[in-house]
């Protein structure tokens, strides 16, 4: 039978990672290997698929930017539509992997499988992560059983839906988790079992669409705590934002000198959604929170992350908050 062609898009990580001994798990450096390298590290690749590499770019993902965003998604876009590709992985840092699995999984225009895989230890450390989950990687982004399931993130032989997923340990190798709503499965031997999918739209199923696009609309995050003040969200303002996430305490609740300049803010035309420093559990409208008065939008259970992804992509489309809300019910 023929093989499945899987096309390895890096953009670097703890995965292309190297420390100075073979125990160094922290300060090491991300980033260093090449993608032939990392590729050529596994030769058990080519028994489940024809693989070929690019590097897209090489940092360490906390440096992320819209930009890397918008490149990689079009380079995903151009990549799945050739007709001999079936597949794509991105080999990426664990930092920021949960939000750029969210931000493809609203933009990239295919059934064919996506994966994004990375590692907890440098591809020099003992017992590295890194070549076993790029081969679980791999195998994942060739097989039948991942096509329509939306962006995944495999590590860790799970395997975790782009919306739910979050980095949830800062140095362990099952650090990736959907706490509560649960992973989609698992990958035994380079076989994929799958158990569940999410029931929120994704890839082909959404109205973003980023060809057209340089670059994003400003949103950016403030985080609420005991003695909460407006200083983040007078700065974010002054700097032009268009939009702004409320890492709320609780349920999304506001301080109310935080509530009383959101509200002004909203009035000014800058778009409000209310998110929580919680991990778990959905950030709900009304109530108290009285969103219909104020006219802010709830990120319902996306994290503050993920929120500041859906805004930016939503303020693409309408600047209408009912709108906005309906897309945070939908995706
Ligand atoms: N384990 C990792 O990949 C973390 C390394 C680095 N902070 C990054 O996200 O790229």
């Amino acid at each position: 039978a023929e093989k499945p062609k899987v096309v390895i898009l890096a953009t670097g990580g703890t995965i292309a990672g190297t420390g100075n001994t073979s125990t160094t798990t922290v300060g090491y450096t991300a980033a260093k290997i090449g993608v032939d390298a990392l590729i050529a590290a596994v030769p058990e690749l080519s028994k489940v698929a024809d693989v070929s590499g690019e590097q897209v770019f090489q940092i360490a993902s906390e440096s992320m930017t819209n930009d890397h965003w918008l490149k990689l998604a079009k380079k995903v876009n151009e990549t799945l539509k050739r007709k001999d590709v079936d597949g794509v992985v991105i080999t990426h840092g664990t930092d920021t992997i949960e939000e750029t699995a969210y931000f493809l999984n609203l933009v990239v225009k295919s059934n064919k499988p996506v994966v994004i895989v990375g590692a907890m230890r440098p591809a020099t450390a003992i017992s590295a992560d890194g070549p076993i989950n790029l081969y679980n990687a791999v195998a994942l982004a060739g097989s039948k059983e991942a096509i329509g399931q939306g962006v995944l993130v495999a590590l860790n032989d799970e395997i975790q839906g782009a919306r739910d997923v979050v980095k949830t340990n800062t140095m362990t190798t099952n650090t990736f988790r959907s706490p509560e709503l649960g992973s989609l499965g698992y990958i035994v031997s380079g076989k994929p079992n799958f158990y569940r999918a999410s029931t929120r739209k994704h890839t082909s199923n959404t109205e973003f669409d980023v060809s057209k696009l340089d670059s994003l609309p400003a949103v950016n995050i403030a985080y609420g705590s005991a003695n909460a003040n407006t200083l983040a969200i007078d700065a974010f303002a002054a700097a032009g934002d268009v939009g702004i996430v409320y890492a709320g305490t609780g349920n999304g609740s506001l301080a109310a000198p935080v509530r009383a300049r959101l509200t002004e803010l909203r009035q000014k035309g800058i778009h409000i959604n209310r998110s929580s420093r919680i991990s778990n559990g959905p950030t709900i409208r009304n109530g108290e929170n009285n969103d219909d008065k104020t006219d802010f939008t709830v990120a319902d259970t996306l994290s503050p992350q993920k929120a500041r992804i859906l805004l930016m992509l939503a303020l693409t489309k309408t600047k209408d908050s009912q709108e906005i809300q309906r897309m945070f019910y939908t995706y």
